[in-house]
Order: C-alpha cells, then structure tokens, then sequence
C-alpha cells in the first residue's frame, strides 16, 4: 500500500518560489522596461574627428534612425577638444599621436549607447599642419597617420579611415558647413561664401560671378537638387600661426646685426609695447614655408613697438601681388574671381574678431580701434585679461591685423562690402534631412565615379558623411 507521506513543507516552499519568480518577473521586466526606452530611442551616430594644426576636436553625430514624416534632424551632440597641441605635432613621437586621442574616444564610448557603437562610423581628416608635415618628412607624416589610424581601430566603432583631406575638400566642407548652418541649401535664395581662417592655412570658397580661370580652383556640387558651381582655393602657410612665421622671418633676415656678439633685436610693430622676449630663431624658421637659414639656433630678442600701420605694411611683404598670369588674382599668382555675395568667415577669424569686439564695425572703424588696441601697452592688456592664455593675447594685434590685410589686400575686399562678411561661431551644426540628395561631382575627367556617388539618394547622414569623404576619390587624387 502506497503512503502518502504529506510533506509539511510543501506549502511554504511552493509560496517561496512563487514568490521568488514573481520578483524574478517584477526584475526582469523592470530591466527590460529601462532598456526598451534607449533601445526605442533609436539614434544613429557617427563621429568624425577634425586634426587641425593646433588641436583636434572630436565631433559626435547623432541622428533619428528612422525619419518621421521623411525629415531628420541631425545634430552635433558633443564636441571633445582632445588635450594638448595637434597630431602633427608629434612627428617625433608618433605613438604620442595615437594615444592623445583616448580620452576623447572614451567619452564618445560613453556618449554612444553601447549597441549602436559597432554601426557607428568613424573618420578623421587632418589639415594643414599635416600637410606641411607630410612636405617635410613624410615617413614622420604616415606615421603619425598610422598611429591615429590603429588607435581608432582599436574602438568598437566602424573605422573609415584617417587622412590628409585636401584644401580644395576643406574648402568645400568649410562652404558646406556654412550653409547648413544658415539652411541656405534648402531655400532658394543665394548662398553664404566660407572664409576659414586656421593655422597652418585659410581658405576661400563662394559662388563667382565669373567665369573660373584655372581649373584647380573649381568644383562643382549638387546637394539638396541643386547644383553648385564654386570657386575655392586653399593658401598653404597663410593659416595665422605661419603668417606670423612668414612674417617674422623676414623682418628678422632684414634686421641688421648690431655686432657677433650680440643676439639680433626685433623690434616688431605687431606686438604690444612693452612686449619683449627671446626666442630662438628656430621657432621661427623650423616650417616647410620658408628656406632654411644659417642662423636656426641663435637668439634674438623679439620687442613691441605697437604700431599698427606699419605692422600692416611688414604683413603686406608676405603677400606677393607682383604677377598674376590670369584677368584676376588674390596674390601669388593664383586665380580669384572678384568676391561676390555675403560671407561666413569662421574659425580664427571669429575668435580674432570675436576677442576685439571687432565683428560689428565699418572697415574704417575697425582700423582705427585696431590701432588703439596694438598701441596699448602689453602690461596694461595682460592686466586686463589675467586668464587669457598668453600666446594668443600676445599675438591678437598681429592676428587682427594680419585679418585685415588678408581680407582687404589679399582678397579684395574693400570698404564697400566689408559688411557683407558675418563674423560667425560655427554653431551646433543642425542639418535637415528630408529627401536630400547630397550628390558631390566634379570636373568631367573623373564624371565616371561622381556617377556613382550620385546614383543614390543618400539615406542618411552615415552616408552623407561618407560622400563627403568620398570627395577626394571624386577629385581624382
Ligand atoms: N581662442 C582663440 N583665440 C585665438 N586664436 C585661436 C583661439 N582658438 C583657436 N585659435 C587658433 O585658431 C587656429 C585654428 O587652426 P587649426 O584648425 O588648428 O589649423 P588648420 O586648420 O590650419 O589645420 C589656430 O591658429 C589656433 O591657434
Ligand atoms: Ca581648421
């Protein structure tokens, strides 16, 4: 006969367990709650990593992954200014290069939900200083580039690569870029022409009233359906950092020696009064943009004297307007058609402009304060600003005027249309995506692959990113 043992725990250790897997339920469900929201946030990001010559900065995308009534909205969710000088500046020590990256990297890690990061692409475009690195030792340039290059295929995130944009692409980003910002490319008015102004070189880019000269200048776009025809050029060591080498080297190889003895003094109309330091010649001359001279490693003594018009007149023996084998050049022989329509003049030349309060003022006004403030003793400016890094307040009257003498003499602006140039911040880029056709294409010779890019309407702005990249491979290089 079978006893049925009544077990007397039965009834407690079933209520224990149903207990226990209902918290297991409440638990699991909660968690699945938590991350069903980020999950249904659905955002797409990309990151693309701007190498300047004095610093990189990291930009982080981000983007509804599915366009509601076919518009997306895309903004720059954060910016990471990546700690101490640009990538070109570790040619001595290119690991260094790689590594100076991780912080900002690490951030981006934090600011991409984990399950997007695999999808999420990845470019750096270096500029100007890389370029001239690449000019003066190019074995230190690709392993630098390298080095930038392993580091970002060691995240999680999709690598696309790391190069040495152009200055006819940075030219056109920098024109692209402007307008986004002002949605010109989706109205049917004109456009805004990008004036960047970086340290190792500038650019110019707008819509010519003209016919273009010299087919290096030219590219053509189609974006948003429309096309855009557009010229730009790109001066190599006319950034601010190598104007003030270009233009230091010369007063110094036209300063006479007093004696062997002594270190040659300088005495410079762009730095303030009071201003007196000394340098070693090779800070002035360790660039690629001047010839190699004999006397690198002495000293000189680098003096104020504060007067604007003839810092003005030492700026203008950089820029060559001697010869010019087309109808119309800036300087140096290179083509411009006349400047036309207004203009977004960005980067150094906001934070120059910015910093004087010069942004608003006739042309003739801004001279005049220009003059005051380089006359000002340098003890009085450096009291008035305690925690403006000295570099750049040293140098602002040379930057300022260097603007100037860049804009009005070297591209032609006058008095008549200097308020057509805006003095702007390059705000949180927003960029509106209904069905945008970014189509990028250039001169017939290389039509073959611009067919390709503008077969398909670029879905999203992954893509947009990449036919931006993809430029380069359009232009033929
Ligand atoms: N607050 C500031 N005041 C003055 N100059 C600045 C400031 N911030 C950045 N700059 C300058 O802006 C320039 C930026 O150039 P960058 O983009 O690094 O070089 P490039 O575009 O030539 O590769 C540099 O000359 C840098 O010193
Ligand atoms: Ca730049």
């Amino acid at each position: 006969m079978e006893v049925k043992v009544k077990n007397p725990w039965h009834r407690p250790v079933v209520i224990f367990l149903a207990c226990v897997i209902t918290a297991g339920i409440i638990i699991m469900v909660a968690i699945s709650v938590v991350q069903y929201k980020p999950l249904h946030q659905k955002y797409k990001y990309g990151i693309v990593l701007d190498a300047g010559s004095s610093h990189t900065s990291v930009f982080i995308y981000e983007w509804p992954a599915e366009k509601e009534n076919n518009t997306g909205m895309v903004r720059q969710k954060h910016t990471c200014n990546v700690q101490g000088k640009g990538i070109s500046s570790y040619s001595d020590n290119p690991m260094g290069a790689g590594t100076s990256l991780k912080d900002c990297m690490e951030e981006a890690k934090q600011k991409i939900p984990a399950h997007r990061h695999h999808e999420t692409p990845v470019y750096l475009g270096a500029t100007a200083g890389m370029r001239l690195l690449k000019m003066e030792n190019e074995e230190a340039s690709e392993k630098v580039l390298d080095s930038v290059a392993r580091s970002l295929k060691d995240l999680p995130f999709s690598y696309q690569g790391a190069r040495i944009i152009s200055g006819q692409e940075e030219g056109a980003f920098g024109w692209i870029t402007v307008n986004y910002l002002s949605e010109n490319l989706r109205k049917p008015t004109g456009t805004l022409g990008a004036l960047d102004l970086g340290g190792a070189s500038t650019q110019i880019t707008f819509v010519p009233q003209q016919e273009i000269e010299s087919h290096d200048n030219s590219i053509d776009f189609r974006l948003y359906g429309n096309d855009y025809h557009l010229y730009t050029h790109s001066f190599l060591c006319y950034g601010k950092d190598q104007a003030l080498k270009l233009s230091m080297g010369k007063k110094i190889e036209s300063t006479p020696k007093a004696d062997e003895t002594h270190p040659i003094e300088l005495r410079d109309p762009c730095f303030h009064p009071g201003y007196n330091f000394t340098r070693t010649a090779q800070t002035v001359f360790n660039t690629p943009c001047m010839k190699k001279v004999k006397m690198a490693n002495e000293n000189f003594f680098h003096v104020g004297t504060g007067n604007w018009s003839q810092c003005r007149q030492s700026i203008r023996k950089i820029f060559n307007t001697s010869y010019c084998p087309y109808s119309r050049c800036s300087f140096n022989g290179v083509f411009q058609p006349s400047v036309s329509g207004n203009f977004g003049a960005f980067s150094a030349f906001f934070f120059v402009m910015d910093f004087l309060k010069l942004t608003n003022d006739s042309l003739d006004l801004t001279k005049q304060k220009l003059a005051t403030y380089c006359s000002t003793p340098w003890k009085e400016i450096a009291e008035t600003h305690p925690h403006i890094n000295k570099k750049y307040l040293s140098e602002y009257c040379f930057s300022a005027t260097y603007i100037l003498t860049l804009l009005e003499d070297g591209y032609k602006f006058t008095s008549n249309n200097w308020n057509d140039i805006s003095f702007i911040k390059k705000r949180k880029l927003t960029i509106v995506l209904d069905e945008a056709d970014v189509v990028v294409q250039t001169t017939p010779k290389s039509l073959h692959q611009a067919e390709v890019i503008a077969v398909g309407a670029v879905a999203d702005v992954s893509e947009y990113l990449h036919a931006i990249f993809q430029i380069p491979s359009i232009f033929g290089k």
